[in-house]
């Protein structure tokens, strides 16, 4: 099924920090230069983050609003295909000159996330003796990825957001920044995400790792180097049909796909539904963009979700925030249901009253419904 393993995408320079004049959407790098103290014990040395960048940054550095992807989305938010960028931007039509992260007026940084496959240290990356990390590579939470993003930050030079916005996983870490450091969140646009990962999610995240790790390719994460070209790709396109069925919602499957087989297949003799052939599709393309070492790393990163974690609980973590807050959850989210959200918007002392995005498409709505999360943008920073 796979043809262009995720561990291919070329390596970067040694540093490559972004300069005044550079073109926007250009991917770079930045190389920490200390290696990173990990929550969980032990410390990662040359963490690499992989981000793009869209405007310009003001003379006084107030205007640059960070975004931060989900699962399997990179720092490519917007802009077509090309080199280094397998697919299309993931929230096309929401940054540009007159849209609602308008690059006359906000300099946009989006990193992917430490531990990801798109150019950010991640399980598939060289270590120091110039082997894969594969299997050794260490247990992150989502605190020590924002402490990268954090490290980014500081190299640009970028004291305060004046934005940070964040999706599903992306809402965990822009908790964790305005939580963490709110002297440097200004403004914070929480997306379909909780306050803790519940055991409804932890448990969906056990079987998509129990999926890739059953894969007699996986060889305890060190397949990378032990037969490249090839991997866990059955576990991790299990792991995915999973996964997008959990992303979307029962009545939008049932409109859109019913009973109906797929063209002239016979489901009654080896045929497939068209539900089945949809899964298998969003299977075959997650397995050919993306490292199945990454997805169970980022995987156990989201179940370590717990904002109150060594902070008291909940409410006295949301109580930290400062930043002006939107807090939006999608009503047909079967997966991050809206309950989660409320929790966020009554605990964030500056939260407006939670919005909701009105959508037949589910969790995933939050990355289909570009309108509405534009109006969210557009309110949070007029
Ligand atoms: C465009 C990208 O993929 S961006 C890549 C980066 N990815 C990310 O950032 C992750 C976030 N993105 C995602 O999770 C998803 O891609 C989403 C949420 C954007 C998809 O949302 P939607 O636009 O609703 O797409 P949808 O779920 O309807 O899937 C459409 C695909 O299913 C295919 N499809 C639809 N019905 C069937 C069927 N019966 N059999 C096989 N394939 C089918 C379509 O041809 C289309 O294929 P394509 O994506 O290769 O063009
Ligand atoms: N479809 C999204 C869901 C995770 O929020 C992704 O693949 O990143």
């Amino acid at each position: 099924m796979n043809t262009v393993p995720a561990t291919e995408v070329p390596l970067p320079p040694a540093s490559g920090a972004w300069q005044e004049g550079d073109p926007p959407g250009r991917r770079q790098w930045h190389v920490r230069e200390k290696p990173l103290s990990l929550e969980a014990g032990g410390e990662l040395p040359g963490v690499r983050l992989a981000y793009e960048t869209w405007g310009r940054l003001t003379p006084d550095r107030s205007n640059a609003v960070l975004v931060l992807h989900a699962l399997t989305g990179d720092s490519h938010v917007t802009g077509p295909a090309g080199p280094g960028h397998p697919t299309p931007g993931w929230w096309e039509g929401l940054i540009g000159p007159g849209r609602a992260l308008d690059t006359d007026r906000w300099f946009v940084v989006a990193p992917n996330v430490m531990g990801g496959c798109q150019g950010s240290t991640g399980p598939s990356s060289l270590r120091p003796d110039g082997r894969r990390w594969g299997g050794a590579f260490p247990h992150l939470t989502q605190r020590d990825q924002v402490a990268a993003e954090t490290d980014l930050a500081d190299a640009l030079r970028i004291g305060r957001w004046a934005l940070v916005i964040g999706g599903s996983m992306g809402g965990m870490r822009a908790l964790e920044w305005a939580v963490s450091h709110p002297e440097r969140t200004e403004a914070l646009l929480l997306l379909a995400s909780p306050a803790a990962a519940s055991a409804e999610q932890i448990a969906w995240a056990n079987i998509q790792l129990h999926a890739i790790r059953s894969d007699p390719h996986w060889h305890g994460g060190d397949y990378h180097d032990a037969a490249p070209g090839r991997g866990p790709h059955a576990g991790l396109g299990l792991a995915r049909r999973l996964a997008h069925v959990t992303y979307r919602s029962e009545p939008e499957l049932q409109t859109r796909f019913g009973r109906a087989p797929q063209g002239a297949e016979n489901p009654w003799h080896g045929g497939r539904y068209q539900v089945e052939s949809y899964l298998d599709h969003h299977a075959a393309k997650l397995v050919r963009r993306f490292d199945a070492g990454s997805y169970t790393v980022l995987t156990e990163a989201m179940n370590s979700h717990d904002v109150g974690r060594d902070r008291g609980g909940t409410k006295a973590a949301l109580r930290r925030v400062t930043a002006r807050t939107l807090v939006a959850g999608v009503d047909s989210d079967r997966l991050y249901p809206l309950s989660q959200q409320a929790e966020l918007a009554a605990g964030i002392p500056g939260a407006d009253r939670l919005r909701v995005i009105d959508s037949s498409y589910g969790h995933d709505g939050f990355l289909i419904e570009t309108g509405q999360v534009a109006a969210l943008v557009r309110e949070l920073t007029r």
